[in-house]
């Protein structure tokens, strides 16, 4: 069956991209998963809006649940300040394996840990495995059905603080109804629809930014 759709996103990189410029990895994937074969990356068009979102929060501890190939690893990772560690955690091993290559291919490593397993049992190690009292920013892309146990679990861990942004990917499309029924029913949160498109189609899709109150 040869190379696994990962696989092949990894050689796109390695053909099409600079080493150590996270611009162009994001491009290139953009690139391959746009003309050659679609693949779950939030892509270009919701990308742009994870990027604004990065940048006004300007995160010292970041959190992405999801990580798939590492290409929302890369958007966020470029854009935190030196000194700044996001945590990524992702169940699948194969893709763990791959995304270590393209978050070191894109010179980010330094400023990425990656963990692997489920989310569920890794969220409660975080506070002792990286000394993190709690996170500025969260971007939610795992399995759709894991967001409101994931959130209540980082609630209870003492991983939010006053002013905690949480970003959650595909609110529409798969879909999250039941994230978006907890966060916007929740006097905890002012929470925000971001409307959008499905990576790299017309289908509609969407990010939900909700603020942790405290
Ligand atoms: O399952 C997803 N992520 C967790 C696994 O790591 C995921 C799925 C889809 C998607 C798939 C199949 C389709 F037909 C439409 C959407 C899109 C995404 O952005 C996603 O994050
Ligand atoms: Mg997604």
């Amino acid at each position: 069956t040869g190379l696994s759709r990962p696989q092949r996103i990894l050689k796109a990189v390695q053909k099409n991209a600079k080493k150590g410029d996270p611009q162009s990895v994001i491009a290139a994937i953009d690139h391959y998963c746009r003309h050659k074969e679609w693949a779950m990356n939030v892509g270009d068009d919701k990308g742009l809006i994870l990027d604004s979102v990065v940048m006004e929060v300007n995160p010292s501890s970041a959190l992405e649940l999801g990580t798939y190939c590492g290409y929302s690893t890369v958007r966020i990772a470029r854009l935190l300040p030196a000194g700044s560690t996001l945590i990524t955690v992702e169940f699948n091993p194969h893709c763990a394996v791959i995304a270590r290559q393209i978050i070191a291919y894109a010179g980010l490593q330094d400023k990425v840990k990656l963990m692997e397993g489920p989310s569920g049992d890794l969220i409660p190690k975080i506070k002792e495995q990286f000394g993190i009292t709690s996170f500025d920013f969260v971007f939610l892309d795992h399995w759709k059905d894991r967001y409101v146990p994931d959130t209540k679990l980082l609630e209870e861990c003492g991983l939010l603080r006053k002013g905690s942004v949480l970003l959650a990917d595909n609110v529409i499309c798969p879909g999250a109804p039941e994230y978006l029924e907890y966060v916007r029913n929740n006097p905890r949160y002012e929470t925000r629809y971001f409307p959008s498109n499905l990576e790299y189609t017309k289908v509609e899709d969407g990010l939900e930014k909700s603020v942790f109150l405290g």
